[in-house]
């Protein structure tokens, strides 16, 4: 299991790439320049061998995905049993912005599309305003935990979130557990949506492995209110492991 982890961290570093990191330019962390070089140089916040973490608190979480996220990356912290240290379970997932890996590879794909690829979620530049969110996994009890605050751009129903944007995040917590052994697509996705999301507002979703049949990994998940009291979604999907090499036409 904690092999399994491993590679699922080494294959998110790897997804990543290294014009995303040329190409975000983030507010919150611009200084402006006229000189393009040197506006790069003060524009990133990191170096070229670590890519921006989008799953790490920024300025635009309100309180609710902070103490959420405290308190599940608290979790994650190394466990002490009398003298012994024993690593967690739960694992904060990094969030970057591009799968290059894949994008790469792809036949179909023009080397324009290539370059300007993008992970869904992750493509709206502005904190706050679309998907801000954190995915923490526990392999032990093969669980999924995502904490979502839907930004502004996410509008469906006025003042609530799109069905389709909470479908994708469904898909994305649902997705991640299914791939934390190897590559899976997603075969099916059904959902009830219970309640609206107000915009802004920030979310639980909870996703279990139910079963697991030879390739085929059933999977539910449960959106829910900060404090569990209200159901705002609930959804199952199956999912099918896939080799990759299939899914580039290799
Ligand atoms: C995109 C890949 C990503 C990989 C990432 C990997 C690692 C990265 C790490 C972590 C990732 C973190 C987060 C993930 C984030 C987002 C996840 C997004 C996932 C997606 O957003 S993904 C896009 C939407 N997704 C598609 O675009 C799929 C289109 N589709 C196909 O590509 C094929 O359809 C496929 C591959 C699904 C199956 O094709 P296939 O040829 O391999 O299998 P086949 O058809 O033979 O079915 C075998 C058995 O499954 C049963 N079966 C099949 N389909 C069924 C269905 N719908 N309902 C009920 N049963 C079904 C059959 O009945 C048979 O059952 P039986 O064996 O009992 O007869």
């Amino acid at each position: 299991m904690a092999r399994s982890l491993d590679r699922l961290y080494k294959g998110f570093r790897n997804l990543v790439s290294l014009s995303a990191m040329w190409s975000m330019k983030h507010p919150i962390y611009s200084v402006s320049s006229r000189s393009p070089s040197v506006r790069s140089m003060a524009v990133l916040p990191f170096s070229f061998s670590k890519p921006w973490d989008f799953s790490l608190p920024n300025p635009s979480w309100g309180p609710e995905m902070m103490q959420l996220y405290e308190h599940y990356n608290s979790m994650c912290e190394v466990e002490t049993e009398g003298e012994e240290k024993q690593e967690s379970s739960w694992k904060r997932l990094p969030g970057y912005n591009r799968l290059l890996k894949y994008a790469t590879g792809g036949v179909y794909l023009s080397k324009m599309i290539q370059s300007k690829a993008r992970l869904f979620t992750r493509n709206i530049r502005e904190p706050g305003a679309g998907f801000e969110y954190v995915l923490f996994v526990n392999i032990k009890e093969q669980k999924c935990v995502c904490i979502l605050q839907a930004g502004h751009l996410l509008e469906g129903p006025p003042g609530h979130v799109h069905g389709g944007a909470i479908a994708t995040m469904i898909d994305t917590v649902t997705g991640c557990l299914a791939s934390l052994s190897g590559a899976a697509m997603t075969a099916n996705l059904n959902i009830n949506y219970r309640s609206p999301i107000p915009l802004g507002s920030t979310v639980v979703m909870e996703s279990f492995l139910d079963k697991k049949e030879g390739r085929k990994m059933f999977v539910s998940c449960k959106v829910t209110s900060p404090d569990g009291t209200k159901l705002h979604t609930e959804a199952t999907a199956l999912f099918l492991s896939i080799n990759l090499n299939h899914l580039m036409g290799r």
